[in-house]
């Protein structure tokens, strides 16, 4: 039993530096096995994810050592394209694995992806980009199989914008035999490191980061060294962070460019931020301003700091609105949020949070990766002790993000011990929390 302990905080001051991407290691990793060398990732973040991936690779065949956040991944003994259905399906992106194993392998037997449950999060444009490469997918009750003797490079077109299927076709088309066209595809960032890291392994990605990509297929994919894009999601958590109890926090190590609707969005609030070179500054007021919010693909606000600025928003002066067009029904935080105190509605896809209600410390539990940020947030400006479970889910997407509050200054402990943990739930309910 793992749990998290967060009291009212001061104003959070200093500097943090960002580690690599979540969502650009996961699909990179996953890249690496398309080669026929060793192949070194730097500012690989030490994250749960991370870990399952290469306890997969290890069953496979393919061999990964880490150094610092540095690790070297040799696929060249893979031997098998079955994958434990149990790890696959403890993280959301082990798709990819098929992408980067299809063309080897030719069979590929794996669990249906996990990761955090919107309710609905359809894998059907991977499927449909699968087939029209020439693959045939066959789904069963806990695992599915995609086989190609050969793959053949075809025009798909997205019928949503995603950046999973985009990534996944990516792979899937840099070994197959003529060009493919992916159409009406996710701009995001990884996407482009995605391309950045393939075209430095040998393959001919032209157009990532705009609404076409054309692939043309290459016989082999060699070794390199590749870094890493800074993860703009943990950069937007602490930045938002200062929105709180005020203070002024600077992360380094940044793409300020990554951060665009994130920082306009920070800057309604009344928030103020400086950019310089790598770094961005973000100083909290006193009078933060209720806003608006729209999540949609990049370079829209993304769905994933939508929680965090939720908690935000419960700080601010009148009644905010966001509205989740990614994921409608992602708001299972609110819930949380709401057995805190906070004063939220939610009406079909929109959340309508009034700023400056009366927070109390409560126990709560993060359902996934960002709303246990948005409840570490929360806990920072409620009155007791905020009791935070679910800690997996947190542990999936951020490294050591204790002890880079604690650095902060802000007031949060983590405990383990199921004894200790009854233990505490008695304390608190005999100080009537
Ligand atoms: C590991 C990873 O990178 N996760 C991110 C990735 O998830 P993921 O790659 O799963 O999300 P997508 O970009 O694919 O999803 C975008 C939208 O497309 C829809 N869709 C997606 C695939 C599909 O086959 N059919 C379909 O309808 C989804 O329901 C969603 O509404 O992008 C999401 C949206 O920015 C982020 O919240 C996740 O943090
Ligand atoms: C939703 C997320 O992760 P995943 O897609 O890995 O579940 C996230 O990072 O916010």
């Amino acid at each position: 039993m793992k749990w998290l302990e967060v009291n009212k905080s001061g104003p959070l001051n200093g500097s943090v530096s960002i580690t690599g991407s979540k969502n650009s290691a996961l699909a990179l990793l996953s890249a690496t096995l398309l080669s026929d060398e060793v192949v070194t990732l730097n500012q690989i973040p030490n994250i749960e994810d991370m870990r399952v991936i290469c306890e997969i690779f290890n069953e496979l065949g393919a061999t990964s050592s880490w150094e610092d956040d540095k690790l070297v991944i040799d696929p060249t003994n893979i031997y098998t394209g079955v994958i434990d259905p149990m790890k696959s399906s403890s993280y959301r992106a082990s798709y990819y694995l098929v992408g980067a194993l299809l063309q080897k392998m030719k069979k590929i037997r794996i669990g249906y992806p996990g990761g955090d449950n919107f309710l609905s999060r359809p894998i059907d444009q991977h499927i449909k980009g699968w087939q029209a490469l020439g693959a045939k997918v066959t789904l069963l009750e806990n695992e599915y199989i995609v086989e190609a003797d050969r793959l053949v490079g075809a025009d798909i077109y997205f019928d949503t914008i995603t950046s999973g299927a985009t990534m996944n076709m990516m792979m899937t088309a840099v070994l197959a035999d003529g060009k493919t066209t992916l159409k009406n595809t996710a701009k995001d960032p990884e996407v482009v490191d995605l391309a950045n890291l393939l075209n430095t392994m040998g393959a001919n990605v032209i157009g990532a980061g705009t609404s076409q990509i054309i692939i043309h297929g290459v016989k082999e994919l060699s070794g390199c060294t590749y870094r890493v894009i800074p993860d703009r999601l943990v950069a937007g958590s602490f930045l938002m962070s200062v929105g709180l109890n005020g203070g002024t926090i600077t992360v380094n190590n940044v793409i300020p460019e990554h951060l665009r609707s994130c920082i306009a969005k920070l800057t309604e609030t009344g928030i103020e931020i400086y950019e310089e070179g790598s770094s961005i500054t973000a100083i909290g007021g006193e009078n933060l301003k209720a806003i608006r919010i729209r999540t949609g693909m990049y370079p829209q606000f993304p769905t994933d700091l939508q929680q965090p600025f939720t908690s935000l928003l419960l700080n601010a002066n009148g009644r905010s609105i966001i509205t989740e067009k990614v994921y409608p029904h992602r708001y299972s935080h609110i819930q949380q949020l709401l057995q805190m105190g906070a004063n939220i509605k939610t009406r079909q896809g929109t959340a309508f949070i009034q700023g400056k209600s009366k927070l109390s410390g409560s126990l709560v539990k993060a359902t996934d990766v960002r709303a246990g940020i948005c409840l570490i947030m929360a806990g920072m400006i409620a009155e007791g002790t905020t009791i935070i479970t679910g800690l997996n889910h947190i542990e999936r997407g951020y490294e050591n993000i204790v002890s880079l509050y604690q650095s902060l200054g802000a007031n949060i402990e983590f405990y383990e011990g199921k004894y200790l943990f009854d233990k505490r739930l008695e304390q608190l309910s005999d100080l009537g929390q």
